[in-house]
């Protein structure tokens, strides 16, 4: 190991990573005064247009300044393709650059996360941290599940198109119930997504939570820094040894109290293993000490690969591809500055269907969504020149599970990243299953009087053969990258955390984010990432809920 500069800058808590979990963790840790935190993030500034506006989603992905341009390794289920799964790398990390949809999961998959031996993680004891950072402004059912005061706001759909109403209608007209609200702990059925989008702008766990809290006094924020490894003594994490550019010199900030890794599913996994924390063999061949032999880091990573299938709208029919151009789209921003609802604060998907792939599964297993707008086939974000409409789809627990692996010593190559899409055959099932309900519903003589044909893939993709090859060469990811710090008990082999999220076998040293998961949820990851890190700010801090 390094010598450590004594110089070093000491702070009771060193953060790494100013993402989602990240920035909930220095501003509950720094509600003490007492308390000194530091945060080490590898982007810099989220004040962006298109990080704040929304729409402006579709473009951060392409830009390297602001993310991690990850790519995943091909396999059989992803038709031999290398997927683009995007990162952030801001201030902010994903919740800077996600598609904002606020979808907790269900009872049942934190109920399955504490019977796999991780106690206080069951539905009852996890809704207080749901609540605790929300400030939901729709009607909430009676039972009290909802947060009405936290610092994230969760918003109703306010911008509605016919189609996705009439999609909504098609939904009902097949004997799905309409569910006002998905985050109730009843899950099933069809409706408008919530978003963290308030007044226009996007509300990321940055600007909810780190950029007040960077106002105490107590919090150092580094961006711009690349952690490379987390510095022990014996099996002690004593501090983080950071650079600012490849090969450069490195710089050592203290923890008197702890070290808490918050870089995201893929660099935290990649981060532990550079830090001689990992499976031995992996190590050696990377030529890293082994400080702590632990086989279960980058292993378990799990992700939703969707699949999406576009109509043509009538002729005549209006839909985002025209509403995104020209004119119209002129009068689009006229009414985002008015602060009135446009098509600049849509989420990425409008309407929803959490349904199950047959009647013999206990809760909905798929969710189906919907778009009033299309892009080209085979093209990132280009949106048709007919007017389209797109209709996608997930398995909501896959069972394939890949892996994350440094693929060398240096922060600034790319981790080897294998989700091994579809690799399940119970996966391959569900996805075909799902196909077969989200078409049936476009074909539907309800959404007749706006569509009229499947371009994608065209109704010739007809048998359970031909639509499998169609998710396997067209599917995605769905950015949900999960699971490569599972947390399990110590007797659990490929367990990395424990239920209090403390590295097994090592001291001061813990995972707060998306890949302490066990198991991904039924729904989108970032509302279950926030609940992570408020309870494991209580964890840190001796508070019970
Ligand atoms: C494009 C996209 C769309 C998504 N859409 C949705 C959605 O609509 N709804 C939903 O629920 N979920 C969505 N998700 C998923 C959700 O955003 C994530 O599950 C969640 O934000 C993960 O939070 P995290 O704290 O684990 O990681 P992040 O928020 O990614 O934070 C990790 C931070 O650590 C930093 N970091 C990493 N390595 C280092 C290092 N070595 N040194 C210093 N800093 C480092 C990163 O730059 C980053 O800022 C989406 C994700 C993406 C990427």
């Amino acid at each position: 190991m390094n010598a450590i500069n004594n110089n070093a800058q000491t702070y009771d808590y060193v953060i790494v990573g100013g993402g989602s979990a990240g920035s909930i963790l220095a501003a509950r840790l720094s509600e003490d005064p007492n308390v000194t935190v530091c945060v080490l993030e590898a982007g810099r500034s989220d004040l962006r247009p298109y990080v704040r506006i929304p729409s402006g989603f579709v473009k951060t992905l392409t830009q390297p300044e602001i993310t991690w341009q990850f790519k995943t390794e091909p396999s059989d289920g992803s038709g031999g393709r290398k997927i683009s799964t995007t990162q952030g790398r801001v201030i902010g990390g994903s919740s800077s650059i996600n598609g904002m949809m606020i979808v907790r999961g269900q009872p049942g998959d934190f109920d399955n996360w504490e019977s796999l031996g991780n106690r206080g993680w069951g539905y009852k004891d996890v809704l207080p941290y749901f609540s605790r950072s929300e400030r939901y402004t729709g009607k909430c059912s009676e039972n009290g599940v909802r947060g009405q005061s936290g610092p994230i706001p969760v918003t109703p759909m306010d911008w509605f198109h016919p189609i996705s109403e009439t999609f909504i209608d098609a939904a009902v007209a097949a004997g799905h119930k309409r569910n006002p609200d998905y985050n109730s702990g009843d899950q099933e059925g069809v409706g408008y997504f919530q978003r963290t989008i308030e007044n226009g702008f996007r509300v990321s766990a940055a600007v909810a939570f780190l950029a007040p809290a960077l106002k105490r006094g107590n919090v150092a924020l580094h961006s711009g820094v690349r952690a490379q490894r987390i510095l022990f003594e014996g099996k002690r994490a004593v501090g983080v040894g950071f650079i600012r550019r490849q090969g450069g010199e490195e710089t050592v900030v203290k923890a008197r109290r702890e070290v808490i890794v918050s870089a995201g599913t893929a660099n935290t996994a990649r981060l532990l293993q550079l830090s001689g924390v990992g499976p031995a063999t992996l190590l050696s061949q990377l030529g890293v000490k082994v400080v702590h032999e632990l086989p279960g880091v980058g292993e378990n990573l799990g992700d939703h690969y969707s699949a999406r299938m576009v109509m043509r709208a009538r002729r005549g029919t209006t839909t985002l591809n025209e509403m995104a151009r020209g004119v119209r789209l002129g009068w689009q921003i006229m009414r985002w500055l008015a602060k009135k609802p446009s098509v600049l604060t849509l989420t990425p998907s409008q309407a929803h269907l959490f349904c199950k792939s047959s009647p013999e599964v206990e809760t909905p297993d798929l969710q189906c969504v919907f778009v009033p707008g299309s892009y080209k086939e085979g093209k990132h974000y280009v949106l048709d020149d007919y007017p389209g409409v797109t209709g996608g789809w997930w398995q909501h627990r896959p069972l394939s599970r890949g892996y994350v692996r440094a693929r060398s010593k240096d922060v600034f190559e790319d981790p080897i990243i294998q989700p091994n899409y579809l690799s399940h055959s119970v996966d391959q099932e569900v996805m075909v299953a799902g196909m077969k309900i989200i078409r049936g519903l476009l074909h539907s003589s309800t959404l007749a009087k706006y569509l009229e044909e499947e371009t994608v893939p065209g109704v010739d993709v007809s048998t359970d053969e031909k639509m499998l090859d169609f998710c396997k060469s067209n599917g995605s990811t769905g950015y949900h990258l999960v699971g490569t710090a599972r947390m399990g008990p110590k007797s659990d082999p490929t367990a990395v955390v424990d239920d209090s999220l403390r590295v097994h076998g090592l001291e001061n040293l813990r995972v707060i984010d998306a890949s302490i998961m066990p198991a991904i949820t039924s729904g989108n990851t970032y509302a279950a990432t926030l609940m992570i890190a408020e309870k494991g700010a209580d964890l840190i801090r001796g508070i019970r809920a």
